[in-house]
């Protein structure tokens, strides 16, 4: 299904990104894989290798718009087109709302919110002269329409990218882009576990949180993202699929 399809795949050097530009590659597809550290996505290129499949890093700060023209530019010359996009790029860090300098403000929400409309919109003006269509997702996290306490910064700039995909669904369905969002919950990674679960006391309450009673494999992830790109989800744009072990409406259990 996504043999000589070429995929961006933002942080694709650690955690969910991992994932997904892996699963991608056994899928068939070439997959250029972006962030801010050569070696994390190196270490990915080579991990696509060993299973096969034909990768590339080109190193991109998503904030800045001009980079993330490059990096497409980059993938056209390498692979001729882009077929998809994978906005899973992000920052966070816990620091209640009333604390947060405009800086810590600014920084998670130009990689987040910035950072995708960036990326989305180079690549749908790729998608628009190739006349190819495509498929674009955006991973985000179910605080975008119930709020966190202590994540402000990243629970807008989710929101802002749920309300932008729906906005571009509309827009570019008639050129044949489709956009969607996942909503993974807790999520084993180095990156996730060091900014909102960094000791054993934190990690307990997460995981008390979700009725599945663990945390997902960024595989799991994985797959479902790969559903929503591929054309088994054709019919399906502005929407986002949640997966997070019923951890979004466990929030009160009556009898327990
Ligand atoms: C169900 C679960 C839902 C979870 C959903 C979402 C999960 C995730 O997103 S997990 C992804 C975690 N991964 C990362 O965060 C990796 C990338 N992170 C980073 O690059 C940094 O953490 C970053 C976001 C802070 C950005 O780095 P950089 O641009 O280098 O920014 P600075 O270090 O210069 O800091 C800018 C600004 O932010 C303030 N700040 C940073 N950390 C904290 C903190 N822990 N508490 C309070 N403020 C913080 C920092 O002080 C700077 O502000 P000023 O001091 O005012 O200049
Ligand atoms: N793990 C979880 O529990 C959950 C995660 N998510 C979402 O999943 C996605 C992946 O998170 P996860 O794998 O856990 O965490 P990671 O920290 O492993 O992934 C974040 C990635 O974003 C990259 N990145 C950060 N800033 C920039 C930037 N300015 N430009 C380009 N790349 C950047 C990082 O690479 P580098 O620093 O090298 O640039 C890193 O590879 C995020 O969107 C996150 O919000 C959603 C719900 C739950």
């Amino acid at each position: 299904m996504f043999t000589d399809r070429t995929f961006i795949v933002t942080g694709g050097g650690s955690g969910i990104g991992r994932a997904i530009a892996l699963a991608l590659g056994a899928a068939g597809a070439c997959v250029v894989v972006t962030g801010r550290t050569p070696e994390k996505l190196d270490e990915t290129v080579a991990l696509l290798g060993e299973q096969g499949a034909d990768g590339i890093a080109v190193p991109t700060d998503v904030r800045d718009p001009g980079a993330v023209d490059a990096l497409v530019e980059a993938a056209v010359h390498h692979y001729g087109a882009v077929h998809g996009l994978v906005n899973n790029a992000a920052g966070n860090f816990v620091a209640p709302g009333i604390d947060l300098s405009p800086n810590g403000w600014k920084a998670v929400v130009d990689i987040v919110l910035n950072g995708s409309f960036y990326c989305t919109r180079a690549v749908a003006r790729q998608m628009r002269n190739q006349g190819t269509g495509g498929s674009i997702l955006s991973v985000i996290a179910s605080y975008a329409w119930h709020g966190h306490p202590g994540t402000v910064h990243s629970a807008a700039a989710k929101a802002g990218v749920l309300a932008m995909t729906r906005t571009l669904a509309v827009e570019l369905a008639p050129l044949g882009i489709r956009l969607n969002c996942i909503a993974p919950g807790p999520t084993e990674t180095k990156g996730a576990g060091a900014a909102l679960w960094a000791d054993d006391t934190a990690r307990a309450h997460v995981l008390s949180s979700v009725p599945a009673g663990r945390f997902a494999d960024p595989t799991e992830v994985a797959d479902a993202s790969l559903f929503v790109l591929g054309d088994r989800a054709s019919y399906m744009t502005g929407e986002c699929l949640t997966l997070d072990g019923g951890q979004w409406l466990g929030k009160q259990v009556y009898g327990q």
